[in-house]
């Protein structure tokens, strides 16, 4: 693909300068106000929101707007507000204004604004800025994943042993979900691997594994909006993503695993519970009643 052939440089272009107005909005939140009056909850009580995470997705929805009238939104906050979450083969925003949002609140230094730009249902480009450590992690599929400019890499160990995966508690507390957590948890601490971490956001693990600082995240609970943008940031990187199950990655069954290569992907994915959550895409108006 020649640069200039390329349809969606700009609107790449506009994500990036986008992004990158949205982490200063973020950065001079966290440096001059304290959240932990003003949060809002959504879906349980640590499902956290606050007036920011709506101010910077209305941001980037209404510039974009005014430069790609045509273009569609799937958005973490006008979901939450009743907006519909179907991909369809129109050129597609997905957009999450702060992954992050506990780490936002409590002023823990990992929070990424993520916009990723699918067509035909496929993620065509992502840009994932890190706004508090000012990294920008972005890839254009068949060009390469950068973070400010370096070209990114996954790591080459296929020692499972000699590896350190990245996962997440979500915010699920129903006492079945957390005993599978800790399930999956367990088995993959006692293979045993070098360490678990987690940043606090499923976008800023998969740009770990993307730079080959862990082999391996995966999480059960995800949102689209979670893991669009930096998907193709890891595959860029020469990684490979799955469903927990092993099968293809589905952005809209809540569930991922990001990894360094196969032979990481499938040592871990045999120690994973799988379980489901409901689906990103799922019609309300065809639940029964
Ligand atoms: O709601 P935001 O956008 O902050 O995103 C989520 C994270 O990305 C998850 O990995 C994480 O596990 C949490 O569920 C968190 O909600
Ligand atoms: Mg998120
Ligand atoms: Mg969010």
């Amino acid at each position: 693909m020649s640069k200039s052939h390329d349809p969606w440089q700009d609107a790449m272009d506009h994500a990036v300068a986008v992004a990158r107005k949205s982490g200063e909005m973020i950065r001079e939140v966290v440096q001059n106000q304290d959240q932990s009056s003003l949060v809002q909850t959504k879906s349980s009580a640590v499902d956290l929101v606050t007036e920011t995470d709506q101010k910077v997705e209305r941001l980037i929805i209404q510039s974009v707007k005014s430069k790609f009238p045509s273009h569609r939104f799937i958005g973490e906050e006008s979901v939450s507000s009743g907006e519909p979450c179907i991909l369809t083969s129109d050129p597609t925003w997905i957009i999450d204004p702060i992954d992050g949002t506990t780490n936002f609140v409590h002023r823990y230094p990992f929070v990424g604004v993520c916009i990723g730009f699918a067509v035909n249902q496929q993620v065509e480009w992502g840009v994932v800025y890190s706004a508090i450590e000012d990294k920008m992690f972005t890839a254009r599929r068949g060009r390469g994943a950068f973070c400010n400019g370096r070209p990114l890499q996954v790591s080459t160990q296929t020692d499972v042993h000699r590896s350190m995966v990245a996962t997440e508690f979500g915010s699920d507390r129903d006492p079945q979900v957390v005993d599978k957590i800790f399930s999956s948890l367990h088995k993959v601490l006692s293979l045993p691997v070098h360490g678990v971490r987690g940043a606090g956001s499923a976008a800023l693990n998969m740009c770990a594994v993307a730079r080959g600082s862990v082999e391996l995240y995966y999480e059960t609970g995800v949102h689209v909006w979670d893991i669009a943008a930096a998907s193709v940031i890891v595959t860029e990187a020469g990684g490979v993503l799955r469903d927990t199950t092993g099968g293809a990655l589905d952005l809209m069954s809540r569930r991922i695993v990001a990894a360094n290569n196969e032979t990481i992907a499938t040592r871990i994915i045999a120690e994973l519970e799988v379980y489901s959550s409901e689906r990103d895409d799922r019609a309300p108006d065809c639940e029964p009643e």
